[in-house]
């Protein structure tokens, strides 16, 4: 299997010196971050509020990493297509928000982006596997989204688990991405259980030093990978 990728999430940065806390973990070397994920929230799909579109085309103009935009939104078959169309790297929908879900994934590829599937702790994998065929990356929620340093709830691993098992047999082909609590308590289960990418934001921007917390956990991933 391929390295693990590490995701920070700007969700506990500090949103008023954004572009360096970016270039905090892309800079050169193990240290660097493989994609900065980026929390889009509108205070409908869930109860917070963070940033849109046009903070995350400032972002793409200063960025020298790839952006993994996470919606969580309301009507993503509406808004979701700005950010492919600004150069995100990765665009992900929630599945119960979409109401065409294929034609979404269709639409962020043809506007150049990966497309990316999410689905929240107690939203079950089945109905949306056929779906997924058409996605880049599925995003397993590991908390209630909506805050960032709540409490990892594992038992979402056996979703991990199912969609690793799709990608090995060659049925689904994409990155297993998981989302919240991913902390050096954590990242071992969800490196065993399979997950590709691990999305990690106060265990990252809550470090004095973010770049060597991204190159910890990566490490401590690698150790744990599963196969
Ligand atoms: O999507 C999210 C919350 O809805 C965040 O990406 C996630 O919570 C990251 O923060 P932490 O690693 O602190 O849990
Ligand atoms: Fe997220």
């Amino acid at each position: 299997m391929a390295e693990p990728l590490i995701a920070p999430s700007i969700l506990s940065a500090d949103f008023a010196r954004l572009g360096a806390e970016i270039a905090a973990v892309a800079q050169a070397g193990t240290a660097r971050a493989d994609w900065v994920h980026v929390d889009v929230m509108d205070a409908h799909f869930v109860p917070n509020l963070t940033l849109g579109l046009p903070v995350v085309q400032s972002l793409l103009k200063v960025a020298d990493i790839p952006l993994d935009c996470h919606l969580m939104i309301e009507d993503p078959d509406r808004w979701a297509i700005g950010y492919a169309e600004a150069g995100a790297y990765n665009v992900t929908v929630h599945a119960e928000a979409a109401k065409d879900p294929v034609k979404l994934a269709k639409d962020l590829r043809a506007a150049g982006a990966k497309a990316g599937l999410s689905i929240k702790p107690g939203t079950p994998l089945e109905p949306w596997l056929d779906a997924l065929k058409h996605y880049d990356t599925l995003l397993v929620m590991s908390v209630e989204p909506g805050f960032g340093g709540q409490s990892f709830i594992a038992d979402v691993l056996e979703k991990v688990r199912t969609a690793r098992r799709l990608v090995d047999t060659g049925q689904l082909k994409l990155v297993v991405e998981i989302d919240g609590g991913i902390n050096a308590d954590t990242i071992e289960q969800a490196a065993e259980a399979g997950v590709d990418c691990f999305v990690a934001g106060s265990a990252v921007y809550g470090a004095d030093d973010p770049g060597q917390a991204v190159a910890a956990l990566r490490a401590q991933a690698a150790r744990h990978r599963a196969g």
